[in-house]
């Protein structure tokens, strides 16, 4: 059996790398919610209800639920290979940043995906130290930035240069209406995966206008 869990975040995201005038904002609702407990349906059933991404790799699947690089990995291959668009999330523990390992903890993340998947077209990795999930604590504009960067380069590496300049890195944690603007300044931040905020209309609208007016203006 083959399961895709389903979060209640929103994501937004656009592409800048591949077109610079042209504006691509998607807005992705999830329906179920339960995000850290066992609920999961099966891929037929998302598609029945019209669902075209999924988000995997979340933290809390990795650390409260349990799932490995592999398996994250394999999921991801599934969900591809069924139609779906994959949001992979990567980020460290804070015990990890702390003792120095946030980019290999990201990087090993990274190569589980990649390791199986068939093509990166449908990917969209989201950057979520685990850390700033729903703790209020928001990544500085420069931590993020720095390591957007460095996966943009380690898939300059080890996929190919095409992928790494047309892959969207959005970064996810603790966003809301009043840091997002210094963040969507940063070069290799593409878009925001957002929690809490989402659920606040007239502050997420703010998050969405952020992105827009970085591209605008650009
Ligand atoms: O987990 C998140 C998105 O998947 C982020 O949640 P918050 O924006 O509430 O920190």
């Amino acid at each position: 059996m083959h399961f895709i869990s389903l979060s209640a975040t929103t994501s937004i995201d656009f592409m800048g790398k591949l077109t610079q005038k042209y504006l691509f904002l998607s807005l992705i609702v999830f329906c179920l919610l339960y995000d850290s407990s066992d609920s999961s349906c099966s891929v037929e059933q998302l598609k029945d209800i019209g669902c075209k991404w999924v988000i995997l790799g979340h933290s809390e699947r990795r650390h409260v639920i349990g799932e490995d690089d592999q398996f994250i990995g394999k999921k991801a291959a599934f969900a591809l290979n069924e139609g779906l668009g994959v949001i992979a999330c990567i980020g460290e523990l804070l015990e990890e940043r702390e003792a120095g390992k946030t980019f290999d903890v990201c990087f090993q993340q990274l190569k589980a995906f990649a390791d199986v998947v068939p093509s990166w077209d449908n990917i969209v990795i989201a950057y979520e130290p685990v850390w700033a999930i729903g703790t209020g604590k928001v990544a500085t504009p420069q931590q993020a930035q720095e390591v957007h960067v460095a996966v943009r380069d380690w898939l300059k590496k080890n996929v190919s240069e095409e992928v790494a300049s047309k892959t969207r890195i959005i970064y996810g944690g603790s966003v809301n209406g009043s840091n997002c603007g210094e963040l969507a300044k940063e070069e290799d931040i593409d878009g925001f995966l957002v929690g809490g905020a989402s659920l606040k209309g007239p502050e997420f609208a703010t998050i969405v206008n952020s992105v827009t007016t970085k591209k605008v203006a650009a």
